[in-house]
């Protein structure tokens, strides 16, 4: 029921490849893809690297407490996001980092850009989160020049936006559904993501659900060496609703789970209003808006 596309095909620009691409994006907004640049061994080690850092000693990740600053940079505790007012917060843990700007760059002042937090421990954790986010955003930037395509826009349309991406990339740790948790407390309640396009490693095992047009859920799953892709508020918006923003959930079994989004932000000054509207909608204005309503500790008191 998800489509399931080969990664090097959109990037010769097959066009029955471009066709079921623009049949996911507009229908139910998820698909996953294959035969990417990055190796199935390349993203066991990077889940390895995340399992790592979350078995630390809670007092461990606490010296990185996102919750002690102004921006989403470092650990998130469990409880730490609400995407769901009528759900508890999510029970799961993160680790959120973003792209660092040059030295000096003025817009490292705005959360959107904060400079990143990283623990001590596991050795060579920054390294390997760096390496794999530069990888992973050009496997997303690919991904983006086949959708401008399969709409019907030059390949090179999203390009520009991206030169300085608000992009984040996530660690979630999902413990075994605690025995406490009642109806409201799910591992990532009902939500949509806030940007243009999600890549999401996972380590195979289910939990992800997405919402059908219908209002029924479906599950999708994607071993190591794929991924789930799918599309944020932003790129609904700028594309006037075409492709779509699909809600999805991750409930929680009685087996433990990481998976990574990276969630691919264009630029702050990035005009996400629907292409030729002439509105003005800026990408840093909606994404900041967003944190603020989920992160727990940017909330007013
Ligand atoms: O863990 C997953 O499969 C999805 C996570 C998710 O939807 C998110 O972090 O926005
Ligand atoms: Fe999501």
């Amino acid at each position: 029921m998800i489509p399931r596309l080969d990664a090097e095909k959109l990037a010769r620009g097959e066009a029955a490849e471009r066709a079921r691409l623009r049949e996911a994006a507009t229908g139910i907004g998820f698909l996953t893809v294959y035969n990417t640049a990055i190796s199935a061994a390349r993203m066991i080690r990077l889940l390895d690297t995340y399992r790592a850092f979350f078995r630390l000693p809670q007092v461990d990740k606490a010296r990185i407490d996102m919750a002690r600053t102004g921006a989403n940079r470092g650990w998130g505790a469990s409880g730490a996001e609400q995407v769901d007012p009528e759900a508890n917060p999510n029970y799961k843990q993160v680790f959120d980092c973003g792209v660092p700007l040059p030295e000096g760059d003025p817009r490292s002042a705005l959360p959107v850009y904060a400079p990143n937090l990283w623990p001590d421990s596991p050795p060579g954790f920054q390294d390997e989160i760096e390496a794999y986010f530069r990888e992973a955003s050009s496997v997303a930037m690919q991904l983006l020049r086949a959708i401008a395509q399969a709409t019907g826009a030059p390949a090179s349309y999203f390009d520009t936006a991206f030169e300085t991406p608000m992009a984040l990339l996530r660690g979630n740790y999902y413990p075994a559904r605690p025995a406490w948790a009642t109806e409201r407390d799910v591992g990532i309640a009902t939500h949509t993501d806030y940007g243009c396009l999600t890549l999401l490693a996972t380590d195979g095992s289910p939990g992800l659900e997405v919402r059908t047009r219908g209002g029924g859920w479906i599950a999708v799953a994607a071993p190591p060496g794929e991924f789930v892709i799918n599309f944020g508020e932003m790129m609904e918006i700028w594309t006037a609703g075409q492709v779509r923003a699909t809600p999805h959930r991750v409930i929680g079994t009685d087996d433990e789970r990481i998976s990574v989004p990276l969630f691919f932000n264009p630029s702050y000054d990035t005009n996400v209003a629907p292409m030729g509207s002439g509105d003005a909608i800026l990408a840093g204005e909606h994404l900041s808006r967003r944190f603020a309503e989920t992160y727990r500790h940017l909330q007013a008191s």
